[in-house]
């Protein structure tokens, strides 16, 4: 407790032993100058071997440093929160904020109505008072099949609710739950809980019958009224505003089973038209705000992608210690918890629990004002996210929700709302410029957040032990890689934007967070470096070209010590954040994959579309659910191709070509000069040692998993082609020196 008697409601720590990784990170910093020293002092002379080969190596190698230092702002000053629920009950309890609740769903086969439900139902029973909670479903599809399942969700959650109250039920998605108790055969089991089970199971059963085509004609229309909204429906992408309310929260006699309150519940698709563009994920997002600021008006606003269920019925408190603390609370405009995920296996085969990031980088986000916003499991302030800049010296209004009984009746409410979920609404208005999410970037949520920090205000990062959300990884090689793509892209177009965190944001925030932004707007820049250098080495190999200092010179140190600590640290940072050692051998291979592939086409179509040859690409929205075999193949960690993509003909490409050099050199490994080039011998070696599984999938697998033959037949031709189309380039060029050379001789 301070002088003034003031007993916060978090409190932040500082990481341990910061300054001996700041020690180390200076001496890696040290090698890496000696490596450009190298690099400068013995580029070959005009007309010497190698000397363009030399020249592109140093510039990687200038951006790999560079890049290098930009990442040290995201290990340089960590933090970690921790929060005081207990205090937050005492002080608050009966002036806690009403809380929206966003869940964002887009179409009914990719994101199955179930697992949507169960997102709904996890945060329907989050511990706080249900008649300040409102959850919302968006649902871009506008599917009546959805529709249904919510409604048949809301009837459940009133068994559901209670059944969690009553055995403190963690976690309260009911898949979830019923998955996790599988494998503890209790005798004892409770009767609600096979009561609970059954009324799951038939409700399961009912939405998967309604599934059938007719079903909405005969069977399920006359269980609702709001079937009748489907009436003038034409398609996904074709039909008006369709909103429901299906529990009214503010209605006494909505209870359940126990004769407790329930949360609002509601049904929104916003109107489509095919001649309005409809913003993705952004434009649901605004329409949801406009929505609910009608009915519920909540303060706080929650938002999740529906396969990210609420592991945690206690964050809803934990992100209210932050805002409703009265000395830090005003100044921070949103809390981001970490994005993870409940389909990881044992050694990530994709890389896709982002780790690394969760555990380390946004931590360091946070020690600088705050992470990014990230488009899931984050709680934001409603006013915050509307636009409002921040003023020092605000306080805390946090307004008590006064029941006040409702001048229109449900139906009145409906209607009246529908306009602002029409597609002309947001004609001539700041909404999605200066209000709500921002259009026009595939990674909206990025850029709104970066807004909000610009406007003064602060983010928190929460990482509590029990997981807070568990959503759905990717379960593929090409979901990876599309997926980031996305993600690169639209980071790499906020730097290019009016809102780069290189130059808008520069006074507005903190220059460690600016470079934070910066490590994940550069991502797709990573893309040319690498591949220069998983390829040019090897290359110039085959050709006897040295490119690295020999072992018995002193530059080797300077090499030898930076690839081996900073690899060192990088698995000492994956284990530590909780992986294995194999799944940091995939992490490397994911980078290697990502970089030449969904980060090249990043870029070269951020760099094509900004030129004025458009290559709008859309959002491809990540799969949820995978055929059998496929997911058997993921729970086996076998690399999963299939269908033929650009991407997995860049890979095979460059995974062939090492593997053709490696196969060169081994004819020619006696010859005593190529035993002094032993860092272009252990690169190249190392890139065919972590292609193996893609070899594999090449030439020695069966299964409908491998790599797809139109894919194999184009990477073999390119690969053969490669060394033939350097021998030209180096014709060209030593013409070119040559000729360079000539003139100079002419006086
Ligand atoms: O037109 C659209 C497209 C998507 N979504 C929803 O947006 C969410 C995210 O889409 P998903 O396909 O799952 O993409 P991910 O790559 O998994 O999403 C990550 O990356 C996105 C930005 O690219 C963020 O918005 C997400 O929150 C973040 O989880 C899902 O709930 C979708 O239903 C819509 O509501 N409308
Ligand atoms: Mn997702």
């Amino acid at each position: 407790m301070g002088n003034d008697g003031y007993v916060p409601l978090f409190e932040t720590k500082k990481a341990k032993g910061i300054a001996l990784y700041r020690l180390f990170a200076a001496s890696v910093f040290v090698g890496i100058c000696f490596i450009w020293a190298y690099r400068v002092s013995h580029i070959p002379r005009n007309g010497e071997d190698g000397r363009w080969v030399w020249i592109g190596l140093f510039a990687a190698e200038v951006w790999f440093g560079f890049y290098w230092l930009l990442t040290q702002a995201l290990r340089w000053n960590p933090i970690y929160r921790h929060t005081f629920k207990d205090r937050l009950s005492r002080r608050y309890e009966n002036k806690l904020p009403g809380v929206d609740i966003f869940v964002c769903t887009a179409d009914p086969l990719i994101e199955p109505p179930m697992m949507v439900i169960n997102t709904v139902l996890s945060v329907m029973a989050y511990d706080y008072p249900k008649e300040k909670l409102s959850v919302y479903l968006s649902d871009d599809a506008g599917s009546y099949l959805t529709f249904y399942a919510l409604l048949e969700a809301s009837e459940f959650a009133k068994h559901w609710i209670p059944f969690c109250k009553k055995f403190n039920v963690e976690p309260r998605s009911p898949a979830a739950y019923f998955k996790s108790i599988s494998d503890s055969h209790d005798s004892n089991e409770p009767k609600e809980l096979a009561t609970v089970k059954k009324l799951y199971k038939d409700m399961e059963n009912r939405i998967g019958a309604a599934a059938k085509p007719g079903c909405l004609s005969e069977e399920i229309r006359p269980k609702h009224k709001g079937f009748s909204q489907w009436d003038s429906y034409v398609s996904q992408r074709d039909h008006d505003t369709m909103l429901q309310i299906l529990i009214d929260g503010k209605d006494p006699i909505a209870t359940d089973v126990e004769g407790c309150r329930l949360p609002t519940v509601v049904y929104l698709a916003r109107e489509k038209r095919p001649q309005h563009f409809h913003n993705f994920k952004a434009g649901a997002m605004n329409a949801l705000i406009r929505i609910s600021s009608k009915i519920s008006n909540g303060q706080i606003i929650l938002n999740v992608d529906c396969d990210m269920y609420s592991n945690n019925s206690h964050s809803v408190r934990d992100a209210l210690c932050f805002f409703m603390d009265e000395k830090k609370g005003p100044e921070i405009a949103y809390v981001q918890f970490p994005q993870n995920f409940d389909n990881i296996t044992k050694n990530e085969v994709y890389s896709n629990s982002m780790r690394v990031i969760n555990e380390v980088e946004f931590h360091g986000l946070d020690g600088y004002g705050g992470p990014l916003y990230i488009g899931t499991g984050c709680f934001h302030r409603r006013d915050t996210l509307c636009g409002r800049k921040f003023s020092q010296g605000s306080k805390n209004e946090f307004k008590i929700e006064k029941n006040a009984e409702r001048e229109e009746t449900i139906h009145e409410l409906e209607e009246n709302s529908k306009d602002l979920a029409n597609c002309t609404y947001e004609e001539n208005t700041d909404w999605g410029k200066e209000m709500g999410l921002k259009y026009g970037c595939p990674v909206e949520d990025v850029i709104t957040g970066l807004s909000i920090q610009s406007r003064g205000w602060k983010s928190v990062y929460y990482n509590p032990a029990r997981k807070a959300f568990l959503g759905v990884a990717t379960t593929t090689l090409g979901q990876t890689l599309v997926q980031h793509k996305r993600w690169s892209e639209g980071d790499f177009q906020i730097l290019l934007s009016k809102y780069s965190p290189a130059w808008y944001a520069k006074g507005k925030i903190s220059l460690g967070l600016q470079l934070g932004y910066c490590c994940y707007c550069f991502w797709a820049s990573n893309s040319l470096p690498v591949l220069y250098y998983s390829i040019v080495p090897s290359l110039s190999l085959l050709r006897g070209i040295s490119l690295f200092p020999q072992l018995s010179t002193p530059w080797f140190i300077p090499f030898a010590y930076v690839i081996f600590s900073t690899y060192t640290y990088s698995l000492a940072e994956f284990l530590w954040s909780g992986g294995t050692v194999l799944g940091w051998w995939n992490d490397q291979r994911i980078w290697l994959y990502k970089r030449t592939s969904s980060y090249l086409f990043a870029f070269t179509d951020t760099i094509a579309n900004s030129l004025g040859f458009s290559a709008d690409s859309g959002f491809v929205i990540t799969a949820k659910v995978s055929e059998h075999d496929v997911h058997n193949r993921y729970l086996k960690e076998i690399l999963e191709f299939g269908a033929s993509s650009p991407m997995f003909t860049m890979l095979a490409t460059s995974g062939l070509v090492n593997l053709l050099c490696l196969a060169g050199l081994l004819k020619k490994v006696f010859i005593a000069e190529y035993q002094m080039m032993v860092l272009q011998i252990l690169l190249c070696s190392l890139l065919v040692l972590i292609n193996w599984p893609l070899y594999q999938g090449l030439f020695l697998r069966k299964d409908n998993g491998k790599m797809p033959s139109s894919s194999a037949i184009k990477s073999i031709v390119f690969a053969l082609l490669v060394p033939a189309l350097c021998s030209c380039i180096n014709f060209v060029l030593y013409f070119f020196s040559d000729f360079v050379l000539l003139c100079n001789l002419i006086p």
